[in-house]
Parts: structure tokens; sequence; C-alpha cells
């Protein structure tokens, strides 16, 4: 594995996350062997390797290390298609009132939400679609309903499974640095490596059930990133 002892932008800082020797698998078929990795707050750290490499896998064991303090936006959304825009990126704060208040929110939207998810949905672009049911949305804009959901979670961690694999460049590009001023630490999985350099300072790539390299953005070598995607 190829690293180096200044990946973590914080090496000094106590770990947010901290895996020794850990094997991940699924009904004992180990997808992931022996990961060792630390974390510290305030990373904007991205997961890359071809598809099946375990990214989704690292990203939610590491949420369930912290769920209570992690925004988490899955790959597949599990919004409520009959639901408005509004009531799904909602659903982001119900850990954070009384039933009362979520079931009357849910009834007629109460002035403090609406102001906030206004302000939001503005941000993400999808202001004129906030009260229509997030079915008939588009695959784009259902996947900022996603975020705009894990936002308003307010939490210090977001960690996103492709978060923005249905936008266009430009959208993206906007929408990953809404979500890096959002919170002191970012884990993403993603696709685009191109993404995953603009946006984060520290890249993980996984193959082969193992950490390939783990690596500052800037040291990393357009060799080494497509390493990654080739069988060998
Ligand atoms: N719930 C599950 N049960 C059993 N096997 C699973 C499960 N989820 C993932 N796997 C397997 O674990 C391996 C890693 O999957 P994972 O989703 O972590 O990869 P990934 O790198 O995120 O892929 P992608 O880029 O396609 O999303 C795959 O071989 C997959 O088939």
């Amino acid at each position: 594995m190829q690293t180096d002892p200044t990946a973590s932008a914080a090496t000094d800082a106590p770990a947010l996350f901290s895996l020794n020797d850990t094997t991940l698998s699924y009904q004992g078929r180990v997808v992931l062997r022996d990961i060792n990795l630390s974390i510290t707050a305030g990373e904007r750290l991205a997961l890359v390797g071809a598809s099946g490499s375990g990214k989704s896998t690292l990203l939610k064991h590491l949420r369930g290390l912290h769920s209570s303090q992690c925004a988490w936006c899955p790959q597949h959304s599990g919004l409520v298609p009959m639901l408005s825009s509004y009531h799904n990126i909602y659903m982001g704060s119900l850990s954070r009132h009384s039933a009362l208040y979520n079931a009357w929110n849910l009834i007629k939207p109460l002035a403090a939400p609406r102001k906030e998810i206004t302000l939001l949905a503005n941000q993400l672009g999808i202001y004129d679609q906030l009260f229509k049911p997030l079915g008939s949305l588009s695959g784009g804009q259902q996947q900022r309903v996603a975020i705009g959901r894990a936002l308003y979670q307010r939490q210090k961690i977001f960690l996103g499974d492709e978060p923005v694999s249905a936008l266009d460049g430009f959208q993206a590009d906007g929408i990953l640095s809404l979500i890096s001023h959002s919170h002191d630490t970012v884990i993403l999985a993603l696709h685009d490596t191109e993404q995953a350099r603009k946006v984060c300072d520290r890249i993980i790539g996984l193959k082969h059930g193992r950490i390939a390299f783990d690596l500052p953005s800037k040291q990393l070598s357009d060799d080494q990133l497509n390493a990654l995607y080739h069988h060998d």
C-alpha cells in the first residue's frame, strides 16, 4: 500500500474514525480485509475504486461507528415518492423534534422549517420543485432533494455515497462546495476521480479488498489512479 504520513489533515488531532486490522464481510464473504485507517476531524476524504471494490461497504461501516454525528446521503436515497420535496428534506430533522411537531409539520408546514428548507432548496436549485411530489421530479432533482435531506440533518460529519452522480459537472461542483462548507468533515465515495481530486485533500483507493493507496490528492498521479481500474 502507498501511504503518506501527512495524508491525514491533522495528524496530531485525535482520530474521529479509527480502523485497526478491520475486516468487513457479508455472510462470511470478505469484501475488505485488514483495513488500517485513521480519519481526523476537518478532513475531506474521497474513497475511489472500481465498482464492487468496497467503497459503500467502508462508508456504511464508518457511519455505524458514529451514526449520531453523521449526515448520511446513501446511493439509494430512500426518499418517499408520494411526499413533496419539502417533506422529504424535512425528514432530515425528524430526530430533532417531538412526534407532535413532526406530525403537525406534515399536515401544514410550520414557519421555521419552511423558511430554512426554502433557503436550502434555493441553494440546491430546486426551489420551484419544493411542493411538488418527489416522484414527479427528474433523477438529478431527486438527488438534490436527497442531499437537502442530508444537509438538513445538520451534523458535523457528512458521509456521501456518490451524492452527485446524477448531476452535470457544474451543478456537482456547486453542490459539493455547499456540502464541504456545511460540514467539518466530509467523506465521499466517488466514481469521478477528477471530482475527488478537486474536492478532497486525501484520497483512498480500494482494490482487491485492500487499501491500494492512501495519499494526499496533490501527490496522487494519474498512473496510480488508473491502476485502480485495470484488471491485474
Ligand atoms: N448487502 C450486501 N450483501 C451481500 N453482499 C454485498 C452487499 N452489499 C455489497 N455487497 C458486495 O460487496 C462488494 C462491495 O460492494 P460495495 O457496494 O461496497 O462496492 P462499491 O465499491 O461501493 O461499488 P459501486 O461503485 O458499484 O457502488 C460487492 O461484491 C457487492 O456485491
